[in-house]
This record gives structure tokens, C-alpha cells and sequence, in this order.
């Protein structure tokens, strides 16, 4: 039987980020893959949506600007071209990544990776052995079970539509709905978002969701706050979404209610590996119940935000712990997130809504950005940043804004806040004017 030291399952961001490091410093490394190699971010998540995401961004620009002088009709979509771009990036994305690990001297393995007891698995029929295993399988779209659930198309589908219906429905709010309905409203289809409660993105603030939400809505977007959907039904080649006191006819709806982790296949028991809510359980060091077995990414049951740069963080660990270079826990910075929705809403640190709750160590200022030359310029009809501060230092902890520069200027106070930068050390800087960056001076 063939014996590594490392065996990495799955080839998303969170394995890739091991493997070259860990080939590198010597190790005998391999890496399975049961699908596409790269993983969710570069086939079907981050990467496409932010290539669809530019013709979205452009056709803001342009509708701004047409009250100041630009002539242009709308910018309009054409979806399918817009697709055939999108391959462009993909389409090479999985041979390049496993040629790339190949090259390295990393072995490959193609298939689901099963334990079939604490220190073995076994792919496509062969087993292998390894000192230390990594699980980052990450995590699939949750499907809600309800009557016709066989209808949902989920978020990689809707990465490779076609062609855009006439009407699409999204049924949970969260990143994909408010990031998706910008583009099919965009592209000019009906656009509904069905959301179970009235607190869409609840992770961030209220007011900012509120009004991302009336953006939307001034674009065409319709919410459908407080539906619980119970049955889809289907007449003709159209849907018909049903709840209790609503109804809607569509003609494609797509589950966006969340993402549940992959560890069905690996048969986590057989190797005495615990699994909890949302993912597989581990400790400050990331290693699992089985102590040959550690975790990174999505797979991760951790309060920290599920995406790219957190489970190349969590790669990256691992791969100090498992050299020798590191004995500490892991310790996260400050982690940004953004939703790539029209405009973008993004958040830092410290949340308005903990502020709220700590008044005694915390300072919430609002400041409304619509006004500054950075957004006026492209006369965006809401552009507002908050900023929170710890009242016994003066230091920025924390930040969210609401704008079409958000997944930019959000980096800044990541920067910031994860440095311990002072108002009076961002004052002695010299920035290139006018941009973001120079508007750093005026916030806290
Ligand atoms: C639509 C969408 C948009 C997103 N946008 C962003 C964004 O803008 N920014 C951001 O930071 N994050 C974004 N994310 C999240 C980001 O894609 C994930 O956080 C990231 O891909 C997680 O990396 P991972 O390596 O943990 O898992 P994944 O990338 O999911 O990789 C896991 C791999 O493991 C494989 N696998 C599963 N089970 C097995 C098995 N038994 N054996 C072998 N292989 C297996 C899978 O096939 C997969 O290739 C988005 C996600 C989605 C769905
Ligand atoms: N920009 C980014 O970083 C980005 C973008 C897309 C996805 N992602 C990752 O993928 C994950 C999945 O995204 P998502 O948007 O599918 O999930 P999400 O967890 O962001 O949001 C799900 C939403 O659906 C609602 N919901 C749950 N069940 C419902 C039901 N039965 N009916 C109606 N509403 C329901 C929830 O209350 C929530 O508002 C994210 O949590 C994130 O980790 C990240």
C-alpha cells in the first residue's frame, strides 16, 4: 500500500494552499479530488461571479451617469456572450490545477476519498495510508426539503445558465440572492428574492441591509420578506412557488439558503472522527478527534466566515503546525467580508450590532459618504461607511460600508484595524489624490 506523509482530500483553495508548501519542504504529499480540482472558489464561486459581476458594475456606472451627462441608452446584458466570457476563466481552471500539482511532484488522485479505518482510505477501489490527513471537502448548496424540491437549481447552476429566464426566483437571502439578483435584474429578467424572516444578511447592519434592499428595489428587484416557501408546482414550463397567503409564477427558482458541509462520503466513523453542526469538529489547532486528522475551509463547524481567504489562512496554519514552525493556536485577524451585490456592502472587525450592545467600550459614527468627491463623481445614488472605535484607545476595530468601492475600500480598514494603525500615523501618510485611499484621513 502506497504511504504519504500527507494525504490532502479535496483540491479547493483550502488543499491547494497546502499542498505546494508542504511538497516543498520535502513532504511526500497527495491530493484527491472527487470533482473539479481548484475547488468551489475558481469552477463555480468567487472567481466567475466577480467576472459576471464587472457587466453589473458597468451598467451601474453608466445608468449614474446618464443624469450628468452620459448619452448612452442603458447598458444592456447580453447574457449568453457574458457566459461565453465567464468560460474563458473557467474552463481551464481544473486540468490546470491538477497539472500543476502533478508538475510539482504531488501525486494526484482522482475520486471520493473514504476512511476505512483511522489511518487509511481508500480511492477509486486503491487504499493508501498517511501520517497526517487533511480534510477540506468544503461544502455544497443546502437544499430546502420541501414538496418539489426537485425543481431548485442551486448556485452552480446559476453560474452556468444559458440563458437568462424571464423570471427567476431566489429563495433564501443571503450573499447568493442579494449577489445573483443583481445580476439577473441586470440582465433584465423579473428578479425575486423569497427570504423566511425580515432579517436578510443578518450578519451586518441593519440599516445598511435596509438600504441595499431599496437600491435593489429602485433597480426592479422584488423582496418577498416573511414567506415561508412550502411547495413548488409546475404548469407548463413555468413554476408556481406556494406558501401560505402567496404565490408566485416563475419560470426558474434557485435555492440560495445556505451551504451544507461534504462529509457523508468519507465515512468520518470508520476513522472516529466527530462531526457537529455545520461541519467537522476540531480544536485550536484544527486536528479532529482523530489525531492524525486535521481540517481546513468550509469543512470547518468555526464561527469564522466561510470563504477563500479564511481557508487559505487555515492552509497556510496547517502547514506552519505541521513542519515544526509553528506549536500556537490559530489565531485569526480581523476578517473582511463583502456582498458583490449592486451597490456591494461589505464589513471588518468589530459589528455596529456588538457596538450597539457594548456602548461602554465601543463608538458607532455614521458617516454619509454620498457627498464626497470619491462618489459624487460617479454620482452613486447612496454611498455610507460606519465606523466603530475603541473608546479607551481611539483605534479603529471595526467598519462597514455600503457603496460601489466597498470590496476595496474595506481592504483599508482590514489593514488598519488588523495593524493598530492610529488616526495620527494615517494623517502622516501621503496618499495619491483624489481616491479612496486619501479619504482614509476623514474617518476616525
Ligand atoms: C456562489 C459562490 C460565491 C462565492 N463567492 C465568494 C467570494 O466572493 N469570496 C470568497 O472569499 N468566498 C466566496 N465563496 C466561498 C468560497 O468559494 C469557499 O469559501 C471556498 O471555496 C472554500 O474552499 P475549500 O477549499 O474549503 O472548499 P472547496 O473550494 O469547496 O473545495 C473542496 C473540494 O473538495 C472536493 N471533495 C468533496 N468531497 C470529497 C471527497 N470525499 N473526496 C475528494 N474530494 C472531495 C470537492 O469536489 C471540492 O473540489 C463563494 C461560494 C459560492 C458557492
Ligand atoms: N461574497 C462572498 O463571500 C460569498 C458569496 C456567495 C457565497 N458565499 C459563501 O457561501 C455561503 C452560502 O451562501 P448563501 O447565500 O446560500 O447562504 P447564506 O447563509 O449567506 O444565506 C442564506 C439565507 O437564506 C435564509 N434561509 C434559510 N432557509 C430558508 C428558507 N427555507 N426559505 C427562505 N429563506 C431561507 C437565511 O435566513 C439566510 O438569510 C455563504 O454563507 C458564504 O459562506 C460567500
Amino acid at each position: 500500500m502506497e504511504k504519504f506523509d500527507e494525504i490532502i482530500i479535496g483540491a479547493g483553495p483550502a488543499g491547494l494552499a497546502m499542498a505546494y508548501p508542504l511538497a516543498a519542504a520535502k513532504r511526500k504529499v497527495a491530493v484527491v479530488e472527487a470533482d473539479l480540482w481548484g475547488g468551489t472558489c475558481p469552477n463555480r464561486g468567487c472567481d466567475p461571479k466577480k467576472v459576471l459581476l464587472a457587466a453589473v458594475e458597468a451598467q451601474d456606472q453608466v445608468r449614474n451617469l446618464q443624469k450628468v451627462g452620459v448619452l448612452t441608452q442603458p447598458a444592456k446584458i447580453d447574457w449568453s456572450k457574458l457566459m461565453a466570457f465567464k468560460k474563458t476563466f473557467t474552463d481551464p481552471v481544473s486540468t490546470s490545477s491538477e497539472k500543476g500539482l502533478a508538475s510539482s511532484g504531488i501525486t494526484t488522485l482522482t475520486g471520493a476519498a473514504k476512511f476505512i479505518d483511522e489511518q487509511t482510505i481508500e480511492v477509486a477501489g486503491t487504499t493508501y495510508q498517511a501520517e497526517h490527513y487533511i480534510i477540506a471537502t468544503g461544502a455544497r448548496p443546502a437544499i430546502p426539503n420541501i414538496s418539489g424540491k426537485e425543481h431548485f437549481q442551486d448556485s452552480t447552476d446559476f453560474m452556468a445558465l444559458p440563458e437568462m429566464p424571464r423570471v427567476v426566483t431566489f429563495v433564501g437571502g443571503g450573499y447568493e440572492a442579494f449577489e445573483f439578483a443583481a445580476m439577473a435584474n441586470a440582465a433584465g429578467a423579473e428578479t425575486h428574492v423569497i427570504q423566511h424572516n425580515d432579517r436578510p444578511l443578518k450578519a451586518y447592519d441593519h440599516e445598511l441591509v435596509d438600504q441595499l434592499v431599496e437600491q435593489l428595489q429602485a433597480k426592479g428587484v422584488q423582496f418577498h420578506f416573511n414567506v415561508s416557501l412550502q411547495a413548488i408546482e409546475t404548469a407548463g414550463d413555468q413554476l408556481i412557488l406556494n406558501a401560505p397567503d402567496f404565490r408566485l409564477v416563475t419560470n426558474a427558482v434557485f435555492a440560495t439558503t445556505g451551504r451544507v458541509p461534504n462529509v457523508e462520503a468519507l465515512d468520518l466513523a470508520a476513522a472516529g472522527i466527530e462531526v457537529a453542526h455545520g461541519g467537522i469538529q476540531c480544536d485550536d489547532h484544527l486536528q479532529t478527534t482523530n489525531p492524525r486528522v486535521f481540517v481546513a475551509g468550509d469543512i470547518i463547524a468555526r464561527q469564522e466566515p466561510k470563504e477563500t481567504p479564511v481557508a487559505s489562512f487555515e492552509g497556510s496554519y496547517l502547514v506552519d503546525y505541521l513542519t515544526g514552525k509553528t506549536q500556537a493556536s490559530i489565531d485569526y485577524p480581523a476578517i473582511p467580508t463583502t456582498v458583490y451585490s449592486s451597490p456591494k456592502l461589505a464589513q471588518v472587525g468589530v459589528t455596529t450590532a456588538k457596538a450597539q450592545a457594548d456602548s461602554e467600550h465601543y463608538a458607532i459614527k455614521t458617516i454619509d459618504t454620498t457627498n464626497w468627491l470619491t462618489y459624487r463623481r460617479l454620482n452613486e445614488p447612496v454611498a455610507v461607511v460606519k465606523i466603530v472605535t475603541d473608546k479607551k484607545t481611539g483605534l479603529l476595530v471595526g467598519a462597514t460600508c455600503l457603496n460601489s468601492l466597498a470590496d476595496e475600500l474595506i481592504n483599508y480598514f482590514t489593514l488598519l484595524i488588523n495593524q493598530k494603525v492610529s488616526a495620527d500615523t494615517v494623517a502622516k501618510s501621503i496618499y495619491s489624490y483624489p481616491t479612496p485611499a486619501s479619504d482614509l484621513n476623514y474617518f476616525y
